[in-house]
């Protein structure tokens, strides 16, 4: 119950903050129609006694004010309904925005790419859509309240047993709370083979796998497995619906014994003579809005439920496990011209094993660092600590003698294996790089085209009709879809757009590349130290390592040899080992 009003406090700042001339429309609308509910049954009453009795003014009187109530009442719920309708489609809207931040900045990466997270994710995701109803769930409780204070000594008075009608409806709520907690349960459990379910259905319907799928005739199974994954799903669900229905139907047959009893009590005093037929249709019609206003409240309730759930589960995004403390590393050498790495592990969280172990690294500004190492040495790792999107988890990285920071972001430039591909303009897709101050992106026309030159890209905006304003990409209809060595050159020069950062990361960057435009890579590697303090290169081509200053070989997670390229042959080591074997491939 304690949650229940935590959630009910929640939202209801979330709805004054989001709109509250909205919020105070709806309450008052709401609160009139529901004053008119036991207007309405004491008007009735009196109006059948004056019919019965023959008292034809009163009667008369009493008619037309029964009908300007009902009509008072109807008009109230629908334009309340109005107002916390729209209310609820802002607030979703809010808690969207809280996702997409959390989500997209707030998050440490390593926590972001556990499917722990992936699953609440996919839980917060399904279940803001719920918010909507929780507004309303809200307002009809207090509209319940409200009915039920002015009901309640209005049935005391007919029959002091017909006031405690209102406490049966106590079973109905524990009976739905309970309901929901094993639809959650079942929810949380069916969580890994819904998403399982979606990522198959992704799979097939995205042309970049469809295609391979196709090839391979691996369709069939691929739906196949979809089916498996949705089934053991829907029947985790099913059975945690059907034991929920179990109890929602065991709550209400409670609270309509009760009410039939009370109804029987009326009755009888009827007969008895203690009590009018006005008063029995006074008991009928509160009994019949008490219990519908249950009905509908305690299914609210659980919708009240369900959005509380998603919002502790918002928050458990937002605020994810406390890094573990680390135990004081070395203080690097006093602000040297370089980034430092002293004994730096990482772990991703979970894993048994670390990724990174001990690594004592000094990289000088100005230079161009080559890190290389066999499949799973830990190469794009280091390279995401280096630009600080992970946090080592022991030891400490610094630049220029200080510890980076958050803000260190904003000097670094990166271009990743898996780069995103933005189906937007040209211009906007390379102008993402960099955002100006006025948040256009695209709009400098000659730090595109100097960017894209640098990337060996100035061809692309020449081949497509419109240039640098085309839209790339066949996700709309007047897109034009690049190659995938094209789409890398658009990702290179979006990293090569930030001038004068500090540090330029690229991993990978001539993996879809032809020769010619790997050969123009190379050669403008220099002009690239030229602009960032740094630049590091993750590869597998040893053609592009020759060229650096320093190379860094890794081995399982620690670095193995370290040295120029000549120093590294000479050594005759893990380096010289995978050199000759790739010259003596490619020959
Ligand atoms: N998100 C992750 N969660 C858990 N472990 C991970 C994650 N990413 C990488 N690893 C593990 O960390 C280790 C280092 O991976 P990393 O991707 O840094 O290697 P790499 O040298 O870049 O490999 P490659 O040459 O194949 O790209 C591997 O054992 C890998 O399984």
């Amino acid at each position: 119950m304690r949650s229940m009003w935590r959630t009910t406090r929640q939202l209801l700042t979330l709805a004054w903050h989001t709109d509250r001339r909205r919020l105070l429309v709806a309450t008052g609308l709401l609160s009139a129609g529901y004053l008119a509910t036991p207007l309405v049954a004491l008007v009735l009453g009196s109006f059948v006694d004056d019919v019965l009795g023959g008292r034809a003014t009163p009667a008369i009187t009493g008619g037309v004010l029964l009908a300007a109530l009902i009509m008072a009442e109807l008009m109230c719920a629908h334009f309340a309904h109005l107002s916390y309708f729209e209310l609820g489609e802002l607030m979703d809207d809010a808690l969207r925005q809280r996702l997409f931040t959390c989500v997209g900045t707030g998050t440490p990466l390593e926590n972001q790419e556990q499917p722990e997270f992936a699953d609440l994710l996919h839980l917060v995701q399904r279940g803001i859509g719920r918010t909507r109803s929780s507004v309303e769930a809200i307002l009809e409780f207090g509209g319940l309240l409200l009915t039920l204070a002015l009901s309640v000594p209005l049935l005391f008075t007919l029959d002091p047993l017909l006031g405690l009608l209102p406490l049966l409806a106590v079973v109905l709520v524990e009976a739905n709370r309970l309901a929901r907690n094993t639809i959650d349960t079942a929810q949380r459990a069916a969580a890994r083979d819904d998403r399982l379910a979606d990522h198959f259905l992704w799979l097939v319907s995205r042309p970049e796998s469809a295609m391979e799928l196709r090839l391979l005739g691996l369709t069939d199974e691929v739906v196949a497995r979809h089916g498996t994954a949705w089934d053991r799903a829907s029947r985790r669900l099913v059975r945690g619906e059907r034991r929920a229905a179990l109890l929602r139907c065991a709550g209400q047959l409670l609270f309509v014994t009760g009410y039939l009893g009370a109804l029987v009590l009326v009755v009888r005093r009827v007969g008895g003579g203690t009590a009018t037929v006005g008063d029995l249709l006074v008991a009928l019609v509160l009994g019949i809005a008490i219990a519908n206003r249950m009905g509908v409240v305690s299914g609210l309730l659980t919708v009240l439920r369900e959005v509380g759930t998603t919002l502790d589960r918002l928050r458990a995004l937002e605020d994810p496990r406390p890094a573990p403390r680390r135990p004081a590393a070395p203080a690097p050498t006093a602000a040297a011209e370089a980034i430092e790495l002293r004994k730096v592990s990482f772990h991703y969280p979970g894993s048994s094993t670390p990724a990174l172990r001990d690594i004592d690294l000094t990289i000088p500004v100005g230079s161009v660092v080559a890190l290389i190492g066999e499949n799973g040495a830990g190469k794009s790792t280091l390279s995401k600590l280096l630009c600080g999107l992970y946090q080592p988890t022991e030891g400490q990285v610094a630049y220029r003698g200080t510890e980076i920071t958050a803000d260190w972001l904003a000097q670094v430039s990166c271009l990743f294996q898996d780069f995103a591909r933005f189906e937007l303009t040209l211009a906007e897709s390379v102008g993402l790089g960099r955002l100006p101050a006025d948040g256009v992106p695209g709009a400098d026309e000659p730090a595109l085209l100097r960017a894209l030159r640098r990337a060996d890209g100035l061809d692309i905006p020449r081949s497509l009709p419109d240039g640098l304003a085309s839209v790339v990409g066949r996700s709309y209809d007047e897109g034009t879809e690049l190659s995938g060595g094209q789409w890398q050159k658009v990702a290179l020069a979006r990293a090569f757009l930030r001038e004068d950062v500090s540090l330029l990361v690229l991993d990978e960057p001539a993996a879809s590349l032809d020769p010619r435009a790997e050969h123009a890579l190379l050669t403008t590697f220099r002009d690239a130290t030229a602009h960032a303090g740094i630049t590091v290169l993750v590869t597998h081509r040893l053609s592009t390592v020759s060229l650096a200053d320093l190379i860094v070989v890794l081995s399982e997670g620690t670095v193995a040899e370290l040295g120029s390229h000549d120093e590294l042959i000479g050594a005759g080591g893990l380096y010289a080992d995978l050199y000759r074997t790739q010259h003596r491939a490619y020959r």
